[in-house]
């Protein structure tokens, strides 16, 4: 599996250094949340602050996580699309949410696919239909599909899971049960074909996350590299 490290971006000295701290870390990929900052930043500063930073040999994530998925800025679809749009100029992948596609504008018409990791989120619940999310996720044929999940109980967790190794596709695919219960998606989830783990360095961006120290001593049973499967 790999690791995927959450940082909150915004335009101080704190950000600066926990950035690099996590281009030194053992992490893999860095996921950029800009929603928080987008309350208070213009875009077109949050866009120039993104394309000096330098990853070296991390894989960068950029993520606007919408209120309606958890996230921190309210955005209509318009703007949603348009920021997208910009992020996927600059060098890394991009989440989009896919609960902003529709027949009218599909994943294409506003993002590129193969740098694209389509995402669901549900911070309540775990929807009774998983197989029909990832189905439409299929549809779009993104790089990534990623389905986050509120499990009520260890059903949830197993639905969820089995679900994920049951899903037939070209993409890579990443199920996470969120909270406590589902802390074995997030150490072993690649057992059900799960490829990424997101592990926190110094923010958190969900329940359930471990430190990516903690993951990696699980893991390896020593602080060592997590196994490299990078995509
Ligand atoms: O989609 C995800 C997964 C996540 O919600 C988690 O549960 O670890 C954390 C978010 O930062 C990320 O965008």
């Amino acid at each position: 599996m790999i690791t995927i490290v959450p940082l909150f971006v915004d335009d101080t000295e704190t950000f600066q250094s926990a950035f690099e701290e996590a281009v030194h870390s053992r992490c893999d990929w860095i996921e950029l949340r800009l929603d928080r900052a987008l309350n208070d930043l213009d875009p077109f500063r949050l866009l120039e602050i993104l394309a000096v930073l330098d990853p070296g040999d991390k894989r960068l994530l950029y993520t606007i996580r919408t209120d309606r998925e958890g996230g921190e800025i309210s955005l209509t679809d318009t703007e949603y699309k348009e920021l997208v749009r910009h992020l996927c100029r600059l060098n890394g992948l991009v989440d989009v949410e896919l609960s902003r596609l529709d027949h009218e504008e599909p994943l294409a018409s506003f993002s590129n696919p193969e740098q694209t990791v389509l995402s669901f989120h549900d911070f309540d619940q775990t929807p009774a239909d998983l197989d029909v999310i990832w189905h439409a996720m299929e549809t779009h044929h993104p790089l990534v599909q990623k389905l986050a999940i509120m499990p009520r109980d260890k059903q949830d967790v197993d639905r969820l899971l089995e679900s994920c190794r049951q899903h037939r596709t070209e993409s890579r695919k990443i199920a996470i049960a969120m909270g406590e219960q589902g802390t074995v998606s997030r150490l072993w989830g690649d057992a059900w074909d799960s490829f990424a783990a997101f592990c926190t360095l110094s923010q958190s961006s969900a329940p359930g996350q471990l430190s990516l120290e903690e993951w990696l001593v699980k893991r390896t049973g020593k602080n060592g590299p997590s196994d490299g499967t990078n995509c």
